[in-house]
Order: structure tokens, then sequence, then C-alpha cells
């Protein structure tokens, strides 16, 4: 079997760098080109540390693509940047396996209609750690039950967007399981602003940075005497590798947008 050639952009990020040591060292997959803003020309392995793989960056995307016609282009990048490089890579008949959070439902939507379009696959997941993936489905389930949640994500502070991917994605899967109540009391008023969190789909976000932290998640429910809390937690960000393979072997036999990893695991 061919292996699988795979561009990243963001390669000299934190989830970037994972991205490439994983790929490199599993022969299913070909790194062929790192994409980045500033590091034109310079070897990848070199810039991250994994010494010479005879690999450079590009800062142009379309150029990366035209030049080594990768299959998949993996997105870790910043808000600003994911929706024009997943177009690219559409137009362009590369498939995108985005990470990048911070896309609004309207763009992820317009991606999934170019992808059905130029029948090309497409993944989008705001979480590739499987226990977060399985924590998202766990709470979708749980609202069936409990329809009182709240959900508490803490992340490192060089984080662009709150609240993060992961906790829109749970409040929407949520939101499906469970009828819009009103929560708290009726007369709570904020006496600090900000202090009862984002409200999506009649409840609440809170979101937390801090040194020290890498990506975690609480999903608290509340009923009558009891209450259950949901808690995953990435402490390394090779936690998120898996998924990210997942998704490369998945969205080669894909002709349409999937968004979201729990619809690429097996039942
Ligand atoms: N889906 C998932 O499982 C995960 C998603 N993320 C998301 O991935 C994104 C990246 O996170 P980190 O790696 O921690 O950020 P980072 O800041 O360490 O890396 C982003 C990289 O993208 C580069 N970049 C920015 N604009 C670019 C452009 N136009 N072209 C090429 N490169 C560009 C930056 O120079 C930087 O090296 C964030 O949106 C974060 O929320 C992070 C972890 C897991
Ligand atoms: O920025 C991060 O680090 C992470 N971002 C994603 C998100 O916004 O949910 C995934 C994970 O939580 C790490």
């Amino acid at each position: 079997m061919k292996p699988i050639r795979v561009a990243v952009a963001g390669a000299n990020g934190r989830m970037g760098r994972e991205v490439v040591k994983m790929l490199v060292q599993d022969e299913t997959f070909e790194f062929v080109r790192g994409i980045s803003r500033t590091q034109g020309g310079k070897d990848v392995g070199e810039s991250i540390g994994l010494g010479s793989l005879g690999v450079t960056f590009s800062d142009s995307l379309e150029s990366a693509l035209l030049e080594n016609r990768p299959d998949v282009l993996v997105d870790f990048t910043i808000p600003a940047a994911v929706k024009r490089h997943a177009e690219i890579a559409l137009e362009m008949g590369v498939r995108p396996v985005v990470g990048t959070t911070g896309l609004a439902e309207g763009e992820i939507a317009e991606l999934a209609r170019l992808s059905e379009e130029r029948r090309v696959g497409a993944v989008i997941a705001p979480n590739f750690a499987i226990g977060a993936v399985l924590m998202m489905m766990f709470a979708a389930r749980a609202a069936k039950y409990f329809p009182h949640v709240e959900i508490i994500e803490m992340h490192h502070d060089r984080k662009l967007d709150a609240p993060s991917g992961t906790s829109l994605k749970t409040a929407e899967m949520i939101a499906r399981n469970r009828p819009e109540i009103r929560q708290g009391h009726p007369e709570e008023k904020e006496t600090l602003e900000g202090a009862r969190g984002g409200y999506r789909h009649g409840f609440r976000i809170h979101s937390i940075r801090l040194p020290g932290m890498v990506a975690h998640q609480e999903v608290i429910f509340g009923g009558p005497g009891q209450t259950l809390t949901l808690r995953h937690d990435s402490i390394h960000r090779e936690s998120f590798m898996p998924g990210v393979k997942l998704a490369i072997q998945k969205v080669m036999n894909l002709d349409r947008l999937v968004y979201g990893l729990e619809h690429l695991l097996e039942e």
C-alpha cells in the first residue's frame, strides 16, 4: 500500500510538531511539507528538534499543495487562517483534516457545502483525544436524564479562542438530547460581569486559562439530591495523535465533510 502523503499547516506550533513526529514514525504516512508563516525554506525537522527530515517549510499554502500534491492537509494553525486554508485545500482536491478551533457554525456549513460540491472529503474535529470524544458522547447521553448542566473548560494560557471548540461541540451534542430549559434562579443577577459564564443552548460554559494546564473539561450535571461530573484531561499533546491518525486514514474514503471524531469511531 502506498503511504498517505500528508502536509501539515502550522507544523512549527505545539500541535503541528506533535503531528510531524507522529507522521515520520509511521510508515503508512509520508510527511511531504510543512506550512508556516515565517519559516519558508527551512528544514522542518531541524526547526522542531527532530533532526534533518529533508522536508522544508513553505510560507505559501497554495505553492506547497501545487508542488507536493499531498493527499491530506492537516491544519493546526489559528482561527483567523483555518477557513481559508480548508477552502484552498478543497479547491485543489486535497482533503483537509482540521484541528484548529474557532470556526463559526456558518463557516463549518460553508466548508461542508464546498466539500460536497467538490466531492473531496474533509474532517473537522474540535478534539482528537478519544477520551474527550467519549466524554462528549457520555455527556450527550446523560443529558437525557439530567437536563441541568454546566461546562467548565480549562486550558493553557496561550490559547486564542474562548470558549474552547470542545466545549462548544459538547454543548451542541447535549442540546440535541435536552429541551432548552431555564437554569438557575429566575431572578439571578450577575454582580460581577461574566461570573455566570457564556450562555449557549440554554446553559453556561465557563473558561479558565492558566499556565501549567494543557486541555481539560468538566461537564457537571445536577438533579434532585445528586450531581454527576464527567471529566477529561489531556496532560500531553500526544493524547490527540491516535485521533489525528484515524482522521487521516478515514478522510481518504470520504466524499463529504465530517464534523466531529465521534462520527468516525467504530460503534
Ligand atoms: N482538535 C484538537 O484536538 C486540538 C485542537 N487544537 C487547536 O489547534 C490550534 C493550534 O493549537 P497550538 O498548536 O496549540 O497553537 P500554536 O500557536 O502552538 O501553533 C499554531 C501554529 O500555526 C502557525 N500559523 C499561524 N498562522 C499560520 C498561517 N497562516 N499559515 C501557516 N501557519 C500558521 C503559527 O506560526 C504556529 O506555529 C488551535 O486552534 C487549538 O485550539 C489544539 C489541540 C488539540
Ligand atoms: O487550544 C488547545 O490547546 C486545545 N484546543 C481544542 C479546543 O478548543 O477544544 C482542543 C483541546 O481542548 C486543546
